[in-house]
């Protein structure tokens, strides 16, 4: 493939309502867009890193400037070989930043399988034209405003509720809400690093509530702690932060870290990555499903893909555009019986509205190749 051109746009998406969670508080969306102009085809992609350091090291002014001064030039070094398989490889060298690697990576997927007329989810594997939306929830000023909220998303139609937890916003409003809404409901917990070992018997005061996982309740790098906290609670552990690579994954596994795995592309470097981890988990006998990172409709289209994997088989944070967004990048995603399609086009298979990227972008920055 021989690209012409690489933009990063700099874009703000103002969220429908505050998202709390352990780490912080986000009201709007910032995002870097990509796009990947070739000759035959324009691949996108869009980078999940915050603004700030919050969720994991990475944050968009640094990983700006890490794809413009050291990923591009490993790129272009590659000269007409550059394919989407090649890039994970070329980027190696340099350490971490994994959602900068991603968005290249993705991006030239896309301007690929656009080229060649072949989806996302047909190329990845997947095995479903639908997949079940869960939803995240995030930490809210009372119990009375979380049920509220959570009866909304119900009667949206989402088919599992994830609420954000931290010390002091745990035990209460699970009960609350398992009171509320019954035994049924598919219920699980995100605690997003906030605790320790110290804190296992208080988070075993979860397990009559009969959640489906608990996810990343310790550090992303204590994997061991986590093996620990297995023995000692009887919600199974799901982790998000700390899996960057399939190598992580079957380290986990083995330890008894976890026993299922929020997946994400952009945590991992990328949709060949995650299939991989998809690939190790399933091996083990882990189910996985589709971690969110607020995307907006670019990256949320090649996440549905990927959660129509065989081993996806948890509902994932694939949630509608409308629980981020008035206004999404692309047509919005919504739920047909709690569930969201699996688009068919080449590529991502969306497009982006011209328009609308246009009014939220703040900068765009062109590198010619
Ligand atoms: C849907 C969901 O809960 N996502 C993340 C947390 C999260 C929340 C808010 C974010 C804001 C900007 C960038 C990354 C973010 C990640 C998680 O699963 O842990
Ligand atoms: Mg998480």
């Amino acid at each position: 493939m021989k690209i012409e051109t690489i933009e990063l746009r700099r874009v703000h998406m103002p969220l429908v309502r505050p998202f709390r969670t352990s780490f912080g508080t986000s009201t709007e969306r910032e995002v870097t867009v990509v796009r990947v102009i070739t000759a035959d085809a324009e691949g996108w992609a869009e980078c999940a890193a915050d603004a700030h350091p919050l969720y994991s090291s990475e944050f968009l002014d640094a990983s700006d400037l890490v794809i413009r001064d050291h990923l591009v030039p490993r790129l272009q070094a590659l000269g007409d070989r550059l394919s989407a398989e090649l890039v994970a490889t070329a980027l190696e060298p340099v350490k971490g930043h994994m959602m900068s690697k991603a968005v290249l990576e993705t991006a030239i997927l896309d301007a690929q399988l656009k080229t060649t007329g072949v989806s996302f989810g047909s190329h990845l594997g997947a095995v479903r034209d639908t997949v079940p939306a869960g939803v995240s929830v995030g930490i809210m000023d009372s119990i009375s405003e979380l049920l509220d909220a959570v009866a909304g998303y119900l009667a949206e139609g989402y088919l599992r509720i994830k609420l954000k937890i931290e010390p002091g916003w745990d035990v209460e409003p699970v009960r609350a809400v398992r009171e509320k809404f019954g035994p049924d409901l598919l219920l699980q917990v995100d605690a997003n690093t906030a605790y320790t070992l110290a804190d296992a018997r208080h988070l075993a005061l979860l397990d009559p509530f009969d959640l489906l996982l608990m996810e990343q309740p310790m550090k992303e790098d204590d994997i061991l702690g986590h093996a620990n906290l297995a023995k000692l609670i009887k919600t199974p552990i799901c982790l998000d932060e700390s899996i960057e690579s399939a190598r992580d994954a079957a380290t986990a596994i083995t330890l008894g870290a976890c026993s299922i795995i929020n997946v994400k592309p952009a945590r991992v470097g990328g949709y060949l990555e995650a299939r991989r981890i998809h690939d190790v988990a399933a091996a083990h006998g882990v189910p996985v499903w589709c971690g969110g990172m607020l995307e907006t409709g670019i990256g949320r289209a090649a996440n549905v893909a990927l959660a129509a994997l065989p081993n996806f088989v948890l509902p994932g944070d694939t949630s509608a555009s409308s629980r981020y967004f008035d206004q999404d990048l692309t047509a919005p995603f919504e739920l047909e019986n709690g569930h969201l399609r699996v688009p068919t086009g080449p590529g991502i298979g969306v497009e982006v509205l011209p328009d609308v990227l246009a009014s939220v972008t703040a900068s765009t920055d062109s590198i010619r190749f």
